[in-house]
Parts: C-alpha cells; sequence; structure tokens
C-alpha cells in the first residue's frame, strides 16, 4: 500500500499525551504547533478541523514529526467504514477510530481493511461511551446501563471484533484493563487538570489521576488550547506526568 505520508520525518516518543488540536484557524493551529516538541505530545485532528482543512492539514502536521490520531469516529455501514479507515491508513495516520455502537460486522470490516497496510496499519480503536455522556444521557437512550457497564459492553465487543482499544473515560481504566487485559489499549478524552473548566465533558480526571488509573493515552483539548500559552500549558503537563512515572 502507498501511504502518502512519509513515517520518516516522525519523531518517535512515549508521551501518553494527545492534544486535542480543535481549532477554527488553521495558522493558529500551526503556530502552537510550530512551539511544541513532537516528543511531547501526539496530535489529534477531529471532525472541525478535517471538515474545515481536509488531509493536507494531516499532512502538514506529520511532516512537523507528529503522529496524528485522526478522531473523525466512523459510524456507518461497514462497506462505507470499511473504505474509509484504508482511507485514513493511507494517509498515514498513527491512529483512527469508529463508533462501536456500529456494531460487529462493521468493525470487523475496517479491522480487515487494514490487512493489507501489514505493519504500516494505524492503530484502530472505536468509542464506546462518549466522555461528554452521564446516567442520564443513556436514559434518554433508553439505555438503563450505567456508563461504566455500557462502555465496557462495547469495549468487550470491540476486543473481540479483534480491535487495538478503546476510547472511554478514565473511570473506567483500572475496570477495563482488569477485565480486558494490559495490552488492549485505553485512549481516554474528558481530561482536565485540577481547577480548569469541564465544559461539555462529564466524566473527566485529571492528568495525574487517568495516569495512575492505568490509562495508555489521554487526550487533553480546550485546558491546553485556549490557555494564554498553550505550549508552557503541555510542557507543565507533560512535567507533572513525568513526575508521577
Ligand atoms: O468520548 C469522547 C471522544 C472524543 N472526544 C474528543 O476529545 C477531545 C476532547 O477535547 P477537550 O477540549 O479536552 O474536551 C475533543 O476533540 C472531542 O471531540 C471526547 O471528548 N470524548
Amino acid at each position: 500500500m502507498n501511504s502518502t505520508a512519509s513515517s520518516s520525518s516522525r519523531v518517535a516518543t512515549d508521551s501518553p499525551v494527545v492534544v486535542a488540536l480543535d481549532y477554527d484557524n488553521r495558522d493558529k493551529a500551526l503556530a502552537f504547533i510550530d512551539r511544541i516538541d513532537p516528543r511531547d505530545c501526539r496530535l489529534k485532528v477531529g471532525k472541525e478541523m478535517f471538515t474545515l482543512f481536509g488531509p493536507q492539514l494531516v499532512r502538514d502536521i506529520q511532516q512537523r514529526g507528529f503522529d496524528v490520531f485522526l478522531d473523525l469516529k466512523f459510524h456507518d455501514i461497514p462497506n462505507t467504514t470499511a473504505h474509509a479507515v484504508a482511507a485514513a491508513a493511507e494517509l498515514g495516520v498513527w491512529m483512527v477510530n469508529v463508533h462501536a455502537s456500529g456494531g460487529a460486522r462493521m468493525m470487523s470490516a475496517a479491522r480487515e481493511a487494514l490487512l493489507p497496510f501489514g505493519q504500516d496499519a494505524p492503530l484502530l480503536i472505536a468509542v464506546t461511551v462518549l466522555t461528554s455522556m452521564e446516567a442520564s444521557d443513556l436514559a434518554d437512550l433508553g439505555i438503563t446501563a450505567t456508563p461504566a457497564e455500557y462502555a465496557e459492553r462495547l469495549a468487550r465487543l470491540t476486543q473481540n471484533c479483534g480491535l487495538d482499544g478503546v476510547v472511554c473515560s478514565a473511570h473506567e481504566a483500572v475496570r477495563f484493563k482488569s477485565a480486558l487485559g494490559q495490552a488492549f489499549k485505553l485512549i481516554t478524552p474528558g481530561i482536565r487538570p485540577a481547577g480548569s473548566d469541564a465544559g461539555d465533558q462529564r466524566r473527566i480526571m485529571t492528568p495525574q489521576q487517568a495516569q495512575s488509573a492505568g490509562v495508555d493515552y489521554m487526550v487533553i483539548g480546550r485546558p491546553i488550547t485556549q490557555s494564554a500559552n498553550p505550549a508552557e500549558t503541555l510542557r507543565e503537563i507533560r512535567a507533572s506526568l513525568q513526575q508521577g512515572a
């Protein structure tokens, strides 16, 4: 398979931090990126920036040495989802995701679409219960399970379909590592440094709590990107995690 992005410019990192680049302005996003070090984090491109700026933004970020998590949360019929995931792999992203609620046939089709990419395939993960949701949101959907119970059900389905891990809340990390094993990756948004605004997030934890709970990667957006000095805030969070490691 011809990945359009060269992996040679990518810088290896052991940082668990993935910064959510939810900017509506490409220049502002790149100005932030040009002030940070790819050894300190990976970067997440989500629906807003991908819709505004397309795959070239992903290439521009990769050329600066960063791994990209393409967070488009595909949720469609198996054929469409499989082709979308393959397109993400062609782009050379580090990680891509689908919604677990798309079901087993959809997730299996997505996994099979990555087989031709071999070792160059991105990590494929599935969203369980959005970190913005709480029990009352599930009840609105007719789901009486708690967020943790329902997320575990979706995570087990994801694992049975052969995916690499799930997006969940850090609140579920201890439970999931115990139930699903250490190798199954947990990617947790809803991370809020002490004192920062929760906004629309509901199942939140601090970076240090998430690290102690055993998450593999923590997604942090607004607490960094909307701070007065995003690059400095990222460095402070990274340093606090290195102290706790
Ligand atoms: O369950 C989920 C899945 C994805 N997200 C995404 O993560 C970031 C979080 O940004 P913050 O500014 O730190 O809240 C955002 O891009 C979401 O689309 C999530 O929050 N929860």
